[in-house]
């Protein structure tokens, strides 16, 4: 397979060339293509091969964002023989989906690398829930991919249509598509917007069909991950691992397992890209630091009296901008506590050092 059909291009092409000619090992270049727990598996331009973080990767990491996640672009040494290979670096990315971690207020968790869109998957048979959207399209913006939204189980409601048009309204400028797995409905709109060398990865809760879907998208190759599935995952039907899959047409797809909590993580400003209409409102607030509370002459207030502007879409944007502001507090306090705790460990080392000299003397 070459590195092309995997999405490979020049600027990683340009990171591998600096990085190996500062290297004295021999290192290919190669797509993490499927994690499962710690294990990951790595394809090259001619080999599938499971790799091992090397240590100093390991130790050298300043958080778990420097450590490689599927869909990242990796240097490996190859094993001689038929063993691991060894995961030496982590080129720079073009983008990065991550999410903060279930039950932590700091730390984050990577979900995938070098995403060109995040297709955010909601069942048209649960409860439909906009502010869970809201939620999922900031977290998608900040990652640096476009996000397209799919409904599926369009088979189920008649009025999908209706439901298409009122996620638009929550999503300015997002696709949004309804489609159906069983009956092959909208299926085709969504491999457009994976196009070839392009690629995408499914985010949704557990039981939405994502990997239904990616199975109807791969088409006849989908009775050959349905064998290995069921033996990977021992007859249980949620997906545990992660994986790249190429589809017909040449887009690339990574599935993984469901995500019940999307906490925001990351500074950048996934909200503002969210909430669109919201920013423009403002825009015509009488003071420029306006928080949109009692503030005379406030836009926003005045497009939710009017009914413009659902007042519950104005609640979501404060609540995502405080949780986000709040995360953000976390984790500078937790870096400057690790900065302190690592000055403290130079002074001793520093200290332990003239000490031991002196005794040398
Ligand atoms: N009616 C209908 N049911 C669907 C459709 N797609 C999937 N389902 C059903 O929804 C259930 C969950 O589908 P999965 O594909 O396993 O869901 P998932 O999102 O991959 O779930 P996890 O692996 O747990 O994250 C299964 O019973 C599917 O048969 C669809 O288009 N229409
Ligand atoms: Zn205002």
């Amino acid at each position: 397979m070459s590195l092309e059909t995997l999405g490979w291009g020049p600027a990683f092409e340009h990171a591998f060339s600096t990085l190996v000619s500062q290297s004295p090992l021999s290192l290919v270049p190669g797509r993490v293509v499927r994690q499962h727990r710690g294990l990951l598996t790595v394809q090259t331009d001619t080999r599938t091969l499971l790799a091992r973080t090397a240590g100093r990767l390991l130790h050298q990491a300043p958080g778990v964002e420097s450590l490689p996640t599927i869909g990242d672009w990796v240097a490996l040494q190859l094993p001689d023989g038929d063993g691991e290979a060894l995961l030496h670096a982590v080129l720079p990315r073009a983008s990065v989906l991550a999410r903060r971690e279930a039950g932590s207020e700091r730390d984050g968790q990577l979900i995938a690398a070098n995403l060109d869109v995040v297709v955010l998957v909601a069942g048209l048979d649960g409860n439909f829930n906009p502010r869970r959207i809201e939620r999922a399209l900031a977290l998608a913006w900040t990652s640096g991919a476009a996000p397209v939204v799919v409904l599926t189980k369009a088979d189920l409601r008649p009025d999908a249509d209706s439901l298409v048009a009122e996620v638009e309204e929550l999503a300015p400028g997002v696709p949004v598509l309804a489609l159906s797995s069983w009956t092959g409905e909208g299926i085709e709109a969504l491999r457009a917007q994976l196009p070839a060398g392009k690629t995408g990865a499914l985010l949704g809760s557990s039981g939405v069909g994502k990997s239904t879907l990616v199975n109807r998208l791969l088409g006849e190759a989908r009775l050959v991950t349905q064998a290995v599935r069921a033996e990977d995952d021992k007859g249980r039907h949620t997906t545990t691992h992660r994986e790249l899959f190429v589809l017909p047409g040449g887009g690339l797809l990574i599935d993984g397992p469901g995500m019940r909590e999307l906490g925001l993580w990351g500074e950048d400003d996934g909200i503002g890209q969210t909430f669109t209409d919201i920013l423009e409102l403002a825009a015509g607030c009488r003071f420029t630091d306006c928080q949109h509370q009692r503030e005379p002459g406030c836009a926003v207030r005045a497009a939710v009296s009017s009914g413009a502007l659902p007042e519950a879409r104005l609640a979501s944007y404060e609540r995502l901008r405080r949780e986000q502001a709040y995360q953000v507090r976390q984790r500078s306090a937790s870096a400057e506590r690790d900065h302190r705790r690592h000055e403290r460990g130079r002074t001793l080392m520093g200290w332990e050092a003239s000490r031991s000299k002196r005794r040398r003397d």
